[in-house]
């Protein structure tokens, strides 16, 4: 009896291993249903906070592009890729410049505008004068980011100050005639480019003051002359000028970076911007009044070389061509 008691427990007990086993059977099969069923919701739910993420940044991208846009609309006026004969937009002339030159009026222009030329001075030209610039503003410039040269009057950077460059023996040894041949050649080259898009007699343009070379660096500003990059008119900066040209004496992205030319056009609620990418030999003329307000982008790295070459039409304003029986 006790063994069949035995006997009946252990069947009995084995009827409850045997039940207990399909019980950890089942309750591992839910587990792995259940652990299944939490890999594919945190899959689930990765994958729609990717999508999230996908759809929110592609928003600010959208958004980010379009306000820029807005703010900095820009038009290419000329490219450093570029080789132009003659690029050339007119316009109405700002009230003041109109109503300031209609005192000579052969000296009024059909229209206002501005244009560029890659075909007006030579490369050859170009490579004497910028070795002329670069040699004596090696020698003096500024401790700043802004160097002048100005051969008319003297004026040449030096440290935080000017000096008379004609009183710099080593600088004036460097000067040679052919070099302020070419650069006067260059000069008369311009002005009967300016007489020609603008419909002017050539007769009625004079060379005006301040004419000259600068070399632009990424330099911290030491002085006020330093700050080549602000938004101005010339005509309010140098009251003499009537008509602005300007020669690149070297090239955009090749020899610096930065230090584009802007034109800032529209209004001051839809300003858009003309780019000139300056590049060696590229000649840039404008009128100079409010309808051509520009600025220089600050350069980056490396020098830019010009001539900011002015006219005038008032004969009492007027400039010299520079003497050059004087040199070797
Ligand atoms: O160097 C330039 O491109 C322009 C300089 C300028 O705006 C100026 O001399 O008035
Ligand atoms: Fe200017």
């Amino acid at each position: 009896m006790l063994r069949r008691n035995v006997n009946n427990k252990e069947r009995i007990n084995g009827n409850a291993d045997i039940k207990t086993s399909n019980n950890i059977t089942k309750a591992q099969s839910n587990l792995r249903n259940i652990n299944a069923e939490l890999q594919n919701a945190t899959k689930y739910s990765t994958h729609r906070l990717w999508t999230r993420a996908v759809i929110a940044t592609s928003l600010m991208v959208v958004v980010y592009f379009y306000s820029q846009q807005r703010h900095s609309k820009e038009t290419k006026f000329a490219l450093a890729k570029e080789k132009l004969p003659l690029r050339i937009e007119k316009f109405e002339c700002s009230n003041g410049y109109k109503a300031e030159i209609s005192r000579y009026p052969n000296c009024v222009p059909k229209k206002c505008g501005r244009f560029v030329s890659d075909q007006l001075v030579e490369h050859d030209e170009v490579e004497v004068l910028l070795d002329l610039a670069s040699k004596i503003l090696s020698m003096a410039g500024s401790s700043g980011g802004a160097s002048v040269l100005n051969l008319h009057t003297g004026a040449l950077s030096y440290k935080e100050q000017f000096v008379n460059a004609y009183r710099v023996p080593k600088v004036v040894a460097e000067l040679k005639q052919y070099q302020l041949g070419i650069y006067n050649s260059v000069k008369n080259k311009i002005k009967e480019a300016i007489a020609e898009q603008f419909e002017i007699p050539a007769s009625s343009l004079y060379l005006t003051d301040p004419t000259f070379f600068s070399r632009l660096t990424n330099a911290t500003a030491k002085t006020m002359n330093d700050e080549y990059w602000h938004e101005h008119v010339d005509k309010d900066t140098y009251e003499s000028f009537h008509y602005t040209s300007l020669l690149y004496l070297n090239t955009y992205q090749k020899d610096y970076r930065g230090g584009r030319f802007i034109f800032i056009d529209g209004n001051d609620d839809n300003p858009t911007k003309s780019a000139i990418e300056p590049k060696k030999a590229r000649v840039s003329a404008f009128t100079s009044g409010a309808e051509n307000l520009h600025h220089v982008e600050q350069v980056i790295e490396g020098e830019r070389y010009a001539i900011t070459i002015s006219f005038t039409c008032d004969p009492d304003q007027a400039i010299p061509d520079l003497q050059i029986k004087n040199y070797n």
